[in-house]
């Protein structure tokens, strides 16, 4: 847990581990959740299937459904990453009712996208898009 201060709103981060025995243990966190950020690896396009059941799998959960999502399309720095769309797509977020969210392209590497994402979830928390 990580307490980051970003345009003078404080956030609580919480990294949750996206190994197979800690998934379970995901939920105990869900309560009180404003915002889920969910990191695909972009380049991995094997577990690409698994990664959006267990977020189809979160989206049900009725601790998240008022949660604001951010998609992390991450590792954009490497060669040939699955574009957003594809992740789009597979994830189902077109199909997604009454929640708000957006996809972004990010590298933890080099910080791309990561002020986009930042400053999109300030502006969505304080109400000013959908
Ligand atoms: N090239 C590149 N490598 C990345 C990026 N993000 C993470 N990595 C690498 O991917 C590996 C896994 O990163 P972690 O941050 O441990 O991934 P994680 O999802 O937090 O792992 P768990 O908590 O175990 O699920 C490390 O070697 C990172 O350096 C990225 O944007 N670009």
């Amino acid at each position: 847990m990580e307490t980051v201060i970003y345009k003078n709103l404080k956030f609580h981060v919480w990294d949750l581990g996206g190994q197979t025995s800690i998934r379970p243990y995901w939920r105990c966190y869900y309560g009180h959740t404003d915002a889920v950020i969910y990191v695909i690896d972009s380049c991995d396009r094997d577990r690409l299937g698994i990664s959006a059941s267990e977020f189809i799998a979160m989206m049900e959960e009725d601790e998240l459904k008022n949660s604001i999502l951010m998609i992390f399309a991450n590792k954009q720095d490497m060669e040939n990453p699955l574009t957003p769309t594809e992740i789009s797509k597979s994830l189902g977020l077109g199909a997604l009712k009454n929640r708000t969210w957006s996809i972004f392209k990010t590298s933890a590497i080099n910080g791309e996208g990561l002020e986009e994402a930042m400053n999109w979830l300030v502006q969505t928390l304080q109400g000013g898009k959908s």
